[in-house]
């Protein structure tokens, strides 16, 4: 199909040369991760704080959880995923091109085209837009009007966790409010075609989050695993949650309390799924610093944490992350 990339012709040759198997992969835990009913944040104060106490928690233990009557509607979620099928099934020729939707360039991006190894090999293509840019989309009306309609509601469902992670640490919000917004967030538009050596390459390689927390939403193909005392766990899809992670620049802030846990995608052989991803992070000069004392990390700007990892993407073909920045 001429959407697809072309991940055979550009990986055969690493692929021929290999008969190594992805590691753990039959060795996935089928547990759930905690699921937070919001509803109780607007009940009275016990329940209420016992909702909070189970978000904090559940940052701390897990690094991951799943929560229901968030304030994002079916429809909205249902309009970026018809939309978000629809963008990804443009031409291979024209997605690639520089300026595609009239975006900066690397906003579209697929598999890696410069593994030197099969295990850096990827399965999948994504959009990365930088919020503020899509005002740029005139030519795509829908998309952007369903991208605007779900930022207008998923910003103030992060803001709000943001706000009940930051109270737990005594953080006052007013730091998220000088240094984040709508306009220093992006979103990910991930899709991941169907996969002819699903054993043998990830749909998305194992990471954790550039941003304080990530909300993700995915259909109901799955796939999606997080590392949990030293297993990897499959989120099973739940049409009615969206997936909440904690990123590594919030397990910096928290002096090492919240956990920015690594997850990845596991490719299936035979449908393609799709996933959105909404990375709620500063502005390129706000400082990050841990909260308690003696500080696990060192204070670094947002735009030195990008520059280190992109050097180490560059120069050892993983991004490293935030040990980076420890003491
Ligand atoms: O596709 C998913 O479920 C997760 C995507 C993800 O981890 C990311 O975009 O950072
Ligand atoms: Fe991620």
């Amino acid at each position: 199909m001429d959407y697809e990339p072309p991940f055979l012709q550009t990986y055969m040759s690493l692929l021929q040369g290999t008969n190594d198997l992805i590691s753990d992969l039959s060795d996935v835990e089928k547990r759930e991760i905690p699921l937070i009913d919001l509803k109780r944040l607007k009940l009275d104060q016990l329940e209420r704080e016992e909702c909070m106490k189970e978000i904090t928690e559940a940052a701390r233990k897990w690094g991951f959880f799943q929560v229901v009557n968030h304030g994002v509607s079916q429809e909205v979620l249902k309009n970026m995923q018809f939309e978000e099928k629809e963008v990804f099934r443009t031409p291979f020729g024209i997605k690639s091109q520089e300026n595609f939707l009239n975006l900066p360039s690397r906003t579209y991006r697929w598999g890696n085209a410069s593994a030197i190894n099969p295990k850096q090999l990827m399965w999948s293509e994504a959009l990365h837009i930088f919020l503020p840019d899509i005002e740029k989309m005139d030519q795509h009306k829908s998309l952007r009007s369903s991208i605007e309609s779900f930022v207008k509601v998923v910003t103030p469902l992060a803001e709000n966790l943001v706000q009940i992670l930051a109270q737990e640490l005594n953080i006052n919000f007013s730091y998220f409010q000088q240094n984040c917004s709508a306009n220093t967030s992006y979103l990910r538009l991930n899709r991941y075609p169907p996969c002819p050596f699903p054993s043998k390459v990830i749909g998305l390689l194992p990471h954790a989050d550039t941003s304080f927390i990530t909300i993700v939403h995915q259909d109901h193909i799955g796939g999606l695993q997080l590392m949990k005392d030293g297993k990897w766990i499959s989120v099973k899809p739940n049409s009615e949650a969206l997936i909440v992670n904690v990123g590594d620049l919030f397990q910096a802030l928290s002096n090492g309390l919240y956990t920015s846990v690594g997850h990845r995608v596991v490719a299936a052989e035979k449908v393609e799924r799709f996933s959105l991803a909404y990375f709620y992070g500063p502005s390129i000069d706000a400082v990050i610093e841990s909260y308690a004392t003696p500080p696990l990390y060192r204070k670094f700007t947002f735009g030195e944490y990008k520059e280190q990892t992109m050097k180490d993407l560059k120069e050892g073909g993983d991004k490293v992350g935030i040990s980076r920045f420890l003491l």
